[in-house]
């Protein structure tokens, strides 16, 4: 890729963004830009990554075409107030922030601006990212395309209306701590029947790599592969019973609609 990419904040998500990035190849180090508060901070990630850095904004957007804004939802006016007089046409701001919407960031930097809402989670890291992809109505096909392959590089990414930014959250953007969860509790229950912490890490988490797997490369639905464990009169169908009966399905979709309504409210 010809193109300069930026980052304005490079916490959790944003590192998981940039170290996606650079496994992927798709970009070098030197035509990535980020800016963080802490001289320290720029330090470690310019060590591991190669990346220019700066403690100014900025900077970024003096000397990138595409950047993306990976600070916490409460900062972004004050890093649109700093950057907007540098934002001209040749720019796309890209932001990933829950509860930041397109229209909020045009009433700072104006409706004419490029601004590409996303949402990706943080197995970006890894390689196995998921993010929603939502333009205003200034960005070009093309332009759009491109920064859906930045996001490609490392995982799915899909072009959604922002209405549906609210579900997304909901599904993937927050759901790797559900995940966590429940890896962390399947092996809470291996230690339980005596195996070793590692090994029931190493079980659990490679049945749920595995597991999704299936579904997404037998497009089989979930229940068919479901009834495909449970052997009649055997222990799998014990162990789904247990789950009906203490609220696993109705937890999961009520904390979904949680997160959703929580997104939604700060949208506000
Ligand atoms: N953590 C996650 O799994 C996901 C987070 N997001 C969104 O990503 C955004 C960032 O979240 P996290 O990375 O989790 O937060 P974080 O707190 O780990 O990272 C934010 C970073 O921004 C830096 N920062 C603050 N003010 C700055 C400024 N003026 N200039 C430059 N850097 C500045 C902080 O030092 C910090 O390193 C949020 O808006 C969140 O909604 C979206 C999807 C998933
Ligand atoms: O918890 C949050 O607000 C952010 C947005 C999606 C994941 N983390």
């Amino acid at each position: 890729m010809d193109k300069k990419i930026g980052f304005i904040g490079c916490g959790n998500m944003g590192e998981a963004i940039l170290g996606g990035i650079i496994s992927s190849g798709v970009l070098e180090g030197k035509n990535i830009w980020v800016s963080e508060l802490s001289s320290d901070r720029l330090k470690e990630l310019s060590d591991k990554y190669e990346v220019n850095t700066t403690t100014d904004g900025k900077e970024v957007v003096k000397n990138t075409d595409i950047f993306i804004i990976a600070v916490k939802p409460n900062i972004y006016p004050v890093v649109l107030e700093n950057i907007k007089e540098l934002i001209d046409s040749t720019k796309t701001v890209v932001t990933i922030a829950a509860g930041v919407t397109i229209a909020s960031v045009e009433n700072i930097i104006g409706s004419d601006k490029k601004i590409i809402r996303t949402m990706p989670n943080t197995p970006a890291l890894v390689g196995e990212g998921m993010t929603s992809i939502s333009p205003n109505g200034v960005v070009k096909e093309d332009e759009v395309e491109e920064v859906k392959g930045i996001f490609k590089s490392f995982g799915k990414a899909e072009i959604l209306s922002e209405y549906l930014i609210d579900s997304v959250i909901g599904v993937s953007g927050s759901a790797p701590a559900y995940v966590f969860m429940f890896i962390e509790a399947l092996a809470d229950g291996a230690v339980l029947e005596g195996m070793p912490r590692e090994k029931a890490y190493q079980f659990a988490a490679q049945t749920v790599l595995g597991s999704a797997k299936m579904v997404l490369e037998t497009g089989k639905h979930p229940g068919v592969l479901k009834d495909a464990v449970c052997s009649p009169g055997g222990t799998t169908i014990e162990a789904v019973k247990v789950l009906e009966e203490e609220g696993f399905r109705k937890a999961v979709i009520k904390a979904v609609e949680a997160c959703a309504s929580k997104s939604k409210k700060m949208s506000k």
